[in-house]
């Protein structure tokens, strides 16, 4: 089955740079994707896009060259509930890598054990609407009753405006969560703002995890110069370094790779690892971030 792509659709950066900053030994890619490849694993009817094929091979290469050590493989919405090339490249990792899954409602007990087996960890529930289409909030709350005792975790992507609608379901959810690419704020609004404040509100819950990822899709300083910018997206900024230094155990990394649905530019991944430092700023903070806080949530039983 062959698959076009979205119009539009940029591919991810094919050439990225050898960052400057060199990543502490065990760093975590905590959130990445696979797309495909498209004739192997069909991309699902019900998806909003179209995605360029990004191989397991193609992530780990990426790895290997940033100098990142494992990755948290996340469910993308292209490939709806059928968690296979997630699950693959997780097996393919040897260890190295941990899923998140997208399920149904129905999943059974055997199922979510077999993802378990496999180096499952989570799911993820998605709030945008230009992404997937509304889950019935008592459809979701069946899945999290259902996870729970495994000790997974849920990962929440929604848009900032929608936090406070959002609230109160987030927090009857019994399992930790894990905000997806800061919770989405809109960086032209200032840092000590309602909509900001009231998220660094939401994410003192000590169950609360937030990635300070995706710079570059939260930016409106507009693109980096052609990818030879080595501070690019300053304007976000302010807000990944108020979230890691106000909660250091609690924050993640991650790419994005392969970067979907972005329009106007596609990152060097190369920048995006040099943009650490500008978000934690000494080595103490980098560690926790890349190593301490993605080994404890996803590797527990390799942590000291
Ligand atoms: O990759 C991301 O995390 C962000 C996006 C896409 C998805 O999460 C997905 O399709 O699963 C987006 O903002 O379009």
């Amino acid at each position: 089955m062959s698959f076009t792509k979205s119009e539009g659709w940029l591919d991810w950066y094919a050439d990225p740079s050898t960052p400057r900053f060199t990543l502490p030994a065990g760093a975590v890619d905590a959130h990445c994707h696979v797309f495909g490849p498209g004739d192997e694993y069909p991309y699902a009817p019900e998806r909003k896009y179209t995605p360029c094929d990004a191989s397991r091979t193609q992530l780990f290469a990426l790895r290997d060259h940033l100098g990142v050590s494992r990755n948290v493989i996340v469910q993308a919405t292209c490939h709806g509930a059928d968690n296979r090339a997630m699950v693959d490249a997780v097996r393919a990792a040897d260890g190295r890598a941990r899923g998140i899954a997208t399920v149904r409602p129905d999943v059974t007990g055997a199922q979510l054990r077999e993802l378990d087996a496999a180096g499952v960890r989570g799911v993820r529930f998605n709030f945008l609407r230009r992404l997937v289409d509304a889950s019935p909030k008592d459809d979701l709350a069946a899945i999290a009753a259902k996870i729970a005792p495994l000790g997974w975790h849920i990962v929440i992507y929604f848009e900032a405006a929608d936090l406070p609608e959002l609230a109160d379901f987030f927090a009857s959810l019994p399992t930790p969560l894990v905000v997806d690419h800061l919770g989405r704020p809109d960086v032209t609004a200032p840092p000590e703002g309602p909509e900001f404040t009231g998220f660094l509100r939401f994410a003192e819950r000590t169950d609360v995890w937030v990635k300070v990822s995706c710079p570059e899709r939260l930016s409106v300083s507009g693109p980096p110069a052609l990818h030879g910018e080595r501070d690019a997206y300053r304007d976000v900024v302010p807000f990944a370094r108020t979230v890691v230094e106000e909660f250091p155990d609690r924050v993640l990394w991650g790419t994005d790779w392969p970067h979907p649905n972005l329009t106007g530019h596609m990152p060097d991944d190369g920048l995006l690892v040099d943009h650490i430092p500008h978000i934690a700023p000494t080595a103490e903070l980098r560690q926790r971030l890349l190593v301490t806080n993605p080994m404890r949530l996803y590797w527990p039983d390799e942590t000291s």
